[in-house]
Parts: C-alpha cells; sequence; structure tokens
C-alpha cells in the first residue's frame, strides 16, 4: 500500500509521517508532500530509522510524483488557529489550498481513500465531495474527515475523571469537527457511570478541546501531536481494512447517508474498498438528542459554505 501525506512538513505531517513510518505495515510506501522545500529532507530523515516502509518526498507546487499509485491520501496543508480565531475562520484561506489539491488527487489518483484533517473539517470534505464530483470520480465511501481526535480525547478524559485506563474506553463521538458540533455519546460508554453535571462538563471540554491547546500554546498553533497520533490510528486503520483486514470500526465525518446531516461523523465498519457499512449512531439520552438537534443548523451551514464555494 502506498500512503501520501499532503502538508507533511508541517506541525501535524512530520509527526504524521514519523507514526506511519514506524506503525505501517511493513512492505508500505509513504511519500510525503508540501510546497515546503525541506519535504524531501524530511523524508531522508525518516529514511534512517529501521523499518520496513519506504520513504520518499517532494518539496514544491506539483504533488503528481507523490500523488501516483497512491491507495490512502492523508491532508494536512493550510493553516492553523490562533487563539481568538474559531475554525471557521481558516476558511478562506484552507478552503482554496483543499480544492486545489482534491483537484490533483482526482487527476493523478482517483480511485484513492482520502483523509482530510485540514480545517474546518465540516466545510472542507464537502469542498472535496463536490471537487470529485466535477471531475467525475466521486465515490462516497472513499471520502474521510478525520475525526478520531475527537474520539482520543474524549477516551482519554474519561479515563482520567474515572481513574481508569483510557485504552479500556471506547466513546463513540458523532456529529461533525467543531465546537457544539462535536457531540461524544457519554451514555453509551460501558461500564461507567456519569452524574447529570458530569456530562455536561466532559461534554463540554471535548467539544473546545481544540481551543484548550490553541490558547495553550498561545500563537503558537493548534493540536499537531495528538491530531499525528489520532490520524496515524485512521490511516494505519484504512490501510490494513484496505488489504483485507475485516472487523475494522472507525468513526469519522462522511457522507454516509444520516438522515440527520449530508456529512456526520459516525460509526463505519471499514472494508478492501473503504466504507464498507455505516454503522447505527446508537440509542442517545435526552441530552444527547437535544444537542443533536443543537447542532444540525451550524453543520449544515459548514456544508453548504463548502458546496457553494465550488459551485458559485
Ligand atoms: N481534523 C482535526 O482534528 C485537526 C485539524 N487540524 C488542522 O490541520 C491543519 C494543519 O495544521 P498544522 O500541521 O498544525 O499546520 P502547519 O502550519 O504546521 O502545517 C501546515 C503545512 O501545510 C503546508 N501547506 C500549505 N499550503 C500547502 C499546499 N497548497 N500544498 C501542500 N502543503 C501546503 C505548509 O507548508 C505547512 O508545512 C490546519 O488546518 C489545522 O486546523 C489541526 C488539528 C486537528
Ligand atoms: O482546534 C483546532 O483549531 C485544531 C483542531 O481541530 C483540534 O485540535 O481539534
Amino acid at each position: 500500500m502506498k500512503v501520501a501525506v499532503l502538508g507533511a512538513a508541517g506541525g501535524i505531517g512530520q509527526a504524521l509521517a514519523l507514526l506511519l513510518k514506524l506503525d505501517l505495515p511493513a512492505g508500505s510506501t509513504l511519500s510525503l508532500y508540501d510546497v515546503a522545500p525541506v519535504t524531501p529532507g524530511v523524508a531522508k530523515d525518516l529514511s534512517h530509522i529501521p523499518s520496513s516502509v519506504t520513504v520518499d518526498g517532494v518539496g514544491g507546487d506539483d504533488p503528481t510524483a507523490v500523488l501516483e499509485g497512491a491507495d490512502v491520501v492523508l491532508i494536512s496543508a493550510g493553516v492553523a488557529r490562533k487563539p481568538g480565531m474559531d475554525r471557521s475562520d481558516l476558511f478562506n484561506i484552507n478552503a482554496g489550498i483543499i480544492k486545489t489539491l482534491i483537484g490533483k488527487v482526482a487527476d493523478v489518483a482517483p480511485t484513492a481513500c482520502i483523509g482530510v484533517i485540514t480545517n474546518p473539517v465540516n466545510t472542507t470534505v464537502a469542498i472535496a465531495a463536490e471537487v470529485l464530483k466535477a471531475k467525475g470520480v466521486y465515490n462516497k465511501n472513499k471520502l474521510f474527515g478525520i475525526s478520531t481526535l475527537d474520539v482520543i480525547r474524549a477516551e482519554e478524559f474519561v479515563g482520567e475523571l474515572k481513574g481508569i485506563p483510557s485504552e479500556d474506553v471506547f466513546v463513540n463521538v458523532i456529529g461533525g469537527h467543531s465546537g457544539t458540533t462535536i457531540l461524544p455519546l457519554l451514555s453509551q460508554v460501558q461500564n461507567v457511570e456519569f452524574t447529570d453535571q458530569e456530562v455536561i462538563d466532559l461534554t463540554d471540554r471535548i467539544q473546545n478541546a481544540g481551543t484548550e491547546v490553541v490558547n495553550a500554546k498561545a500563537g503558537g498553533g493548534s493540536a499537531t501531536l495528538s491530531m499525528a497520533r489520532a490520524a496515524a490510528v485512521f490511516g494505519v486503520n484504512l490501510v490494513k481494512a484496505l488489504s483485507g483486514k475485516q472487523g475494522i470500526i472507525q468513526n469519522a465525518y462522511v457522507d454516509g447517508g444520516n438522515p440527520d446531516s449530508p456529512f456526520f461523523a459516525q460509526p463505519l465498519l471499514l472494508g478492501k474498498n473503504g466504507i464498507d457499512r455505516v454503522l447505527p449512531c446508537g440509542e442517545l439520552s435526552a441530552f444527547e438528542e437535544a444537542k443533536k438537534q443543537e447542532m444540525l443548523s451550524v453543520l449544515h451551514a459548514d456544508i453548504k459554505l463548502g458546496v457553494d464555494f465550488v459551485n458559485n
């Protein structure tokens, strides 16, 4: 399998490339692209780490060589938030970057699975879908907004609060990837009881965890290392599913036919062709159902922004 990372010289990209070099199945190829001229050097650096994953890298304005033959393309190219900004404030710059890069993916690797990290994910995934449709190569089972960071954060925060190993916690996080659109279904967490106040506080913390990092970095960007871990977990699982491993379930923001929203983060059974089956979100508590209803207008507006950006 060949995995391409676009935006590979950035904060997420470099850490993600390191984790993929270590965690991809033996025999995989990792191909790095970024406009930054340092990119071949990042690849050279990684190539000195013993593992059976081959690495190469290209800098500049043409990702063609990196995309050729790619099975999976992970995209973290774009600008990150600073304190006082919302993810939607990144739209002006990142929308154009995603439109251009997805156009390239459509031309060079039209059957690849694409994982979008670049914010605002609620909108950039809609942009990607519209570009792929316009190029006649859209396959909704192969386009993912990576929302895994919301899942790993939720699991870590629950583990921390309850004094249990987060490895033993699974949290189903649905909706989108910004503020109130991030909805952790804490009522579904097995073998853990929460008070009503704990549910309110934990939900708020998970929804605003990105801002927690943005503020702590004080102008130096947003989450990179936890995001790299999240994208590596998602990317490696996707590669394994594409290679035939069965039973792999991951949450992601997809065009999954959810009646609530054209794009929605939800659990997915992955398979040899990307999404094998969209799984039900399960039962929601009254609190979660109310939060879901509240988020839908935001999510719909975020998606419309992306669709209009490509078509108008
Ligand atoms: N989905 C999620 O859960 C998360 C998403 N993000 C998003 O990921 C994105 C990247 O964040 P960081 O890595 O921290 O930013 P960064 O600024 O450290 O890295 C971005 C990289 O993209 C490159 N780049 C810019 N335009 C490009 C283009 N046209 N083609 C190829 N490369 C290009 C830059 O040269 C840079 O190396 C941001 O939009 C951020 O908001 C961040 C954290 C979590
Ligand atoms: O908050 C941000 O801007 C980056 C991000 O998406 C996250 O950390 O969840």
